[in-house]
């Protein structure tokens, strides 16, 4: 047999042999690939229409063994599947007890992962049926773990990547893309992944959460949403010195080189998809994430969450803390740890919703800088030297060079932490704010859990049970002193899928800030009396569709207002409209 291939040398088409004489691995090797040497060059062929064996391993088609017998004998399947014809109940049912049994949250993930790969629909059923515990395994935190572990954890790609190799055909790669009609990007370039810095390429898992969130959350369509990784190297050294690391092994492009390529990106997606394709950004690190916002936003649908998304969720959720808390905006004193995209875009919003009526502070370089609100600008070199997006935050104030000082010089009565930097509420910062506070509202945003600037736990026992308390990433409830309390998710998962879905559905052409400020009031309205009563600023998870669609009508609603929608007439009702269009994963029945 080797003798016989070598015999057939370069010059022979593998396709003129007869395949019945190829045994290496099949009865006939009609295209010849078990046939060819390694050298020789074949077609990787394939059909389209998928039936019997291909029609298994197709996820979005596939229903496993739920395919009844009818489907069974129409579709080639029969002896391909064991005797049992299962409901999808019974599959979901049988496949929750199999996630249930994993200890490891990366476990859980990896398990998610394979599912949506065997059988997509069935992923998003187990996923909108039991949101508030598969949340935390295919979105913060774990999908932090997964991003660290991206390259050893993956066996099939997910989404798409575009790196420097492709500059100049980004077209192209996107066209290699098997969906056309896409209606949703999340891109990321991988530096700022969540509250765990550069991940450089396996900032993949970022991109293919927040879309699968986009499906089981807001009811886009899989089919229509597309995770991207924009590959640009990564100043990771870990993994610029991991042999198994999946991206460039390159430092950073940075200037020109960086600009060039997003704007072929940008671009290409354009010509590619159309005006009305929303692209999120996602992750970006605060350098690139305000200038892309700033230099797109006006030509193209674009949506930064870490800015937007999180602004629009925090605004909600002080809206609603008011009914606890008592006092309107104005009344309240923010006081923020960390500056960045998050921190400024969540004071921006909130100052635009109250007419800039208010105080803010912000602190950021590690807590040594701190400035304050004041109509004598002192600190003008230092204002000079500022990002430009910090700097309209910036005011005179005396030096103060720890959280704690601040909190006491300033006495806030809501500290919002989004620094990316665990810990950093400490006993002593919480004791303050409690002090001068009767129910301080505490949020401590930075993803992952790790990262939270403190625990639910520590909000409530520091405070003695004073403390409103929300958190980026998700925390058990809390007894303290006999009494339950239950935190809240201050994420922006409760926005963005609500968001894009009334951006779709209206064929909005651009964003516009008070299509944030919409989808702020359309969540905080969410909240029942029997919440805040529980101290609950956040509806719960488990009602986020309905939640979704009332958001998505105040968006479209306001993109109709502000002239920005394209689809004419407007439904009558746009909350059954959202509803109408939102993806089921209920299986569809093959004839
Ligand atoms: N809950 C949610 O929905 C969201 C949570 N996040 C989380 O928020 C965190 C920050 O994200 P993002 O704003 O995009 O990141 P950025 O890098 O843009 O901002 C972080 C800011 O925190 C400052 N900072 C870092 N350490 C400290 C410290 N010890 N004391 C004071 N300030 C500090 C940084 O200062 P400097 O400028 O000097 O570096 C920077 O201004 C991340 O953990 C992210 O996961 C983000 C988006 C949404
Ligand atoms: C939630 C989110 O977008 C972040 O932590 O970056
Ligand atoms: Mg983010």
């Amino acid at each position: 047999m080797e003798s016989t291939m070598k015999e057939l040398g370069d010059s022979a088409s593998v396709l003129d042999l007869d395949p019945k004489t190829a045994v290496g691995g099949g009865v006939e090797d009609v295209y010849g690939e078990d046939f060819a040497t390694e050298d020789q060059l074949i077609t990787p062929w394939t059909v389209s229409v998928a039936s019997g064996y291909s029609l298994l391993r197709d996820p979005r088609h596939n229903k496993g063994l739920a395919f009844t017998e009818k489907e069974r004998d129409a579709h080639y399947l029969s002896g391909l599947l064991p005797p049992v014809v299962l409901s999808q109940q019974l599959q979901e049912k049988k496949l929750m007890n199999s996630i249930r049994q994993y200890q490891l949250p990366i476990q859980k993930y990896m398990a998610m992962m394979e599912l949506e790969e065997r059988n997509e629909r069935l992923f998003y059923k187990l996923l909108i049926d039991n949101v508030e515990e598969l949340l935390p395994v295919v979105y913060t935190p774990t999908v932090g773990e997964a991003c660290q572990k991206y390259g050893s954890i993956f066996r099939r790609p997910q989404g798409l990547y575009i790196s420097l190799k492709e500059k100049g055909r980004v077209l192209d790669v996107l066209k290699n893309w098997p969906e056309r009609s896409i209606q949703v990007i999340v891109v990321t370039d991988g530096e700022r992944i969540l509250g765990l810095g550069d991940l450089g390429c396996q900032g993949m898992g970022i991109p293919v959460g927040k879309l699968s969130l986009y499906t089981a959350l807001g009811g886009i369509r899989p089919s229509a949403c597309l995770p991207i990784t924009i590959d640009v190297g990564t100043n990771n050294e870990k993994l610029l010195n991991d042999e198994f690391y999946i991206g460039l092994k390159q430092r950073r492009a940075t200037g020109q080189e960086y600009s060039e390529l997003l704007h072929e990106f940008m671009s290409a997606v354009k010509q590619c998809y159309g005006e009305k394709v929303l692209i999120q950004f996602e992750d970006f690190a605060n350098h690139n994430a305000f200038e892309l916002l700033a230099k797109y936003r006006t030509s193209h649908l674009v949506f930064n969450d870490d800015i937007q998304g999180t602004a629009s969720v925090v605004l909600a959720g002080v809206v609603s803390a008011l009914k606890i808390l008592g006092g309107s905006l104005a009344d309240h004193k923010f006081l923020f740890l960390g500056a960045g995209e998050a921190g400024t875009g969540i004071a921006e919003l909130i100052a635009l919703e109250m007419s800039k009526r208010v105080c803010f502070y912000c602190s950021w370089l590690y807590g040594l800088l701190f400035v304050v609100w004041g109509s004598n600008i002192a600190l003008v070199s230092r204002l000079e030297s500022l990002q430009h997006f910090k700097q309209p935050w910036a005011h005179e104030h005396e030096s103060v060079k720890t959280l704690l000082e601040a909190v006491n010089t300033l006495k806030p009565t809501v500290l919002i932490g989004a620094s990316g930097m665990g810990k950093t509420f400490t006993k002593e910062v919480i004791e303050a704010m409690s002090s001068f506070n009767e129910k301080p509202l505490i949020m401590a945003l930075s993803n992952p859990t790790s990262q939270a600037e403190c625990t639910a736990e520590e909000a409530y026992t520091w405070s003695k049970g004073k403390a409103i308390f929300a958190s980026g990433s998700p925390f058990d409830p809390v007894e303290y002193e006999g009494k339950v309390f239950v935190p809240g998710q201050g994420n922006n998962a409760y926005i963005f899928p609500g968001f894009g879905l009334g951006v779709v559905m209206s064929g909005a052409i651009r964003v516009h800030d008070d299509m944030l400020l919409a989808a702020s009031e359309a969540l905080a309205e969410q909240v029942t009396d029997a919440e805040y009563e529980k101290g609950l600023i956040y509806p719960p998870f488990s009602k986020i569709r309905k939640i979704s669609a009332e958001i998505a009508a105040k968006v479209a609603a306001k993109a109709y207002e502000l002239g920005l929608a394209s689809r004419i007439p407007r439904p009558a009702s746009l909350v059954k409209y959202a509803e109408s269009c939102m993806y089921s994963p209920v299986y569809r029945n093959y004839r």
